[in-house]
């Protein structure tokens, strides 16, 4: 396991205390003593807090969970089949997973953020270490492509992949979250990247990627409405959504939260009957859906699609196809340095690859750091030509790779 934040314990509670044949062998967190407090808040006795490869090889061998701060340690470990990473962190996120591929090691990856950023040419790195790589079950992203596929299978033809959000305020900051991030033990910047439609522009943005569909425009659609989302197929326009070949959306408000749901439709007579007759209605689009994500709940199963059946629950088809872009949540001036995903400056909105591409535009995940050169008004998307990049950053070499894919 890679971090010891929120998602990571519940993942390390999942797989040791309810998940037979599967054990977590090591935690690698920046400060080893976070993940201790983690071990020790679940009741997990049985570790060895070590940076020493032997003792640490050999605590595994013993039946023990290492927890190390050292990641050359953790990367080196005998027995680790698996990486499975939950730090949300895109620069980080990046790097230890090309270095788990380079170590022969399988990633399973919680980062979102990362996925929608960088994912189809990690994909492409995975297959030339020849290992597996591939985003989780539990967050919206895997849940959604597992009813996706689901409906697909039965043969009809998905149109939307929605995804029910409670709520969205762009302007969300670290500030205004920090009692909700506080009773929840989250980070102030995962609450406010949840809040600020940046986490949702990510989620959609992987479904579309792994899926080929688009976004109607840029910042989705994102009706509101207080109905269930089986009322609510009549939002959209039927013929469009046959032209586009589908969309990932959003909703907020709506029922059952936090759900998510595909829109589909079919032209069998033979499919469309007995559609009506199991009450789904006339069409022609016909709602699914899953009306809860399970979060971590769901990681050991997904973990054991990836590496024994060689069956990802969610990877990019080849390339970008949505993605996420910096969007200035309040006047940006000449000399600002762009805090990172869920901080004051900025949110994500998910746009379309070619139109990102043809307008320069800068992506979110990887706008951290970036230094403004013009003044940028709030709400504003912000260019490549309004920022000086950080020099060096291997984030960025991946994304002039990924560009060409
Ligand atoms: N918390 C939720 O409700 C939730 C829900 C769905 C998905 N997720 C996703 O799960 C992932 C993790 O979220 P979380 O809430 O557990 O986060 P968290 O802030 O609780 O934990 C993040 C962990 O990663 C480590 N980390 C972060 N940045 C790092 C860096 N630059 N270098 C090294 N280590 C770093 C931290 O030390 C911490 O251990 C994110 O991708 C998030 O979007 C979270
Ligand atoms: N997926 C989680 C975190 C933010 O997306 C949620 O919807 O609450």
């Amino acid at each position: 396991m890679i971090g010891a934040g929120e998602m990571a314990k519940g993942m390390i509670n999942q797989i040791e205390k309810y998940t037979p044949g599967m054990v977590v062998s090591a935690t690698y967190n920046r400060t080893p003593e976070r993940a201790k407090k983690v071990y020790d808040a679940l009741g997990l006795t049985n570790y060895l807090i070590t940076d020493d490869i032997i003792k640490a090889n050999q605590a595994i061998a013993d039946g023990k969970s290492v927890i190390t701060g050292d990641v050359q340690t953790f990367l080196n470990l005998d027995k680790v089949e698996v990486v499975v990473e939950s730090t949300g962190a895109i620069d980080f996120g990046a790097k230890i997973i090309l270095e788990a591929f380079a170590h022969g090691k399988h990633v399973l990856s919680f980062n979102a953020e990362l996925d929608s950023t960088l994912g189809p040419i990690l994909l492409k790195k995975a297959k030339e270490s020849n290992v597996k790589y591939a985003l989780g079950d539990g967050d919206q992203p895997g849940v959604t492509m597992n009813l996706y596929r689901y409906v697909k299978g039965m043969g009809f033809d998905p149109l939307i992949c929605g995804n029910v959000k409670g709520m969205l305020d762009y302007y969300r900051t670290p500030a205004t979250q920090k009692g909700f991030a506080e009773s929840w033990g989250m980070a102030p910047e995962m609450a406010t990247n949840f809040a600020d439609g940046t986490k949702v522009a990510f989620e959609q943005s992987c479904i579309a990627n792994a899926t080929g569909m688009r976004v109607a425009k840029r910042g989705m659609l994102a009706y509101e409405s207080n109905d269930h989302i089986d009322n609510l197929t009549h939002l959209y326009d039927f013929d469009q959504l046959k032209a586009w070949g589908g969309i990932v959306e959003f909703i907020i408000g709506a029922k059952p939260s936090p759900g998510v749901f595909v829109y589909a439709t079919t032209e069998d007579p033979y499919s469309i009957k007995y559609l009506d007759y199991g009450k789904l209605g006339k069409g022609p689009l016909y709602s699914f859906y899953v009306p809860y994500h399970l979060l971590f709940f769901d990681i050991a199963s997904s973990i054991s699609r990836l590496i024994d059946f060689d069956d990802p629950v969610i990877i990019p088809l080849d390339k970008p196809y949505v993605d996420v872009v910096a969007t200035a949540k309040t006047d940006l001036n000449p000399g600002d340095t762009i805090d990172g995903i869920g901080g004051f400056k900025t949110y994500g909105l998910c746009d379309n690859h070619n139109e990102v591409r043809s307008a320069n535009l800068l992506y979110m995940g990887l706008a951290e750091g970036c230094v403004v050169t013009k003044p940028v008004k709030k709400d504003s998307v912000l260019t490549y030509d309004d920022v000086v990049v950080p020099k060096g950053r291997l984030i960025d070499r991946l994304m002039v790779e990924q560009v060409s894919l």
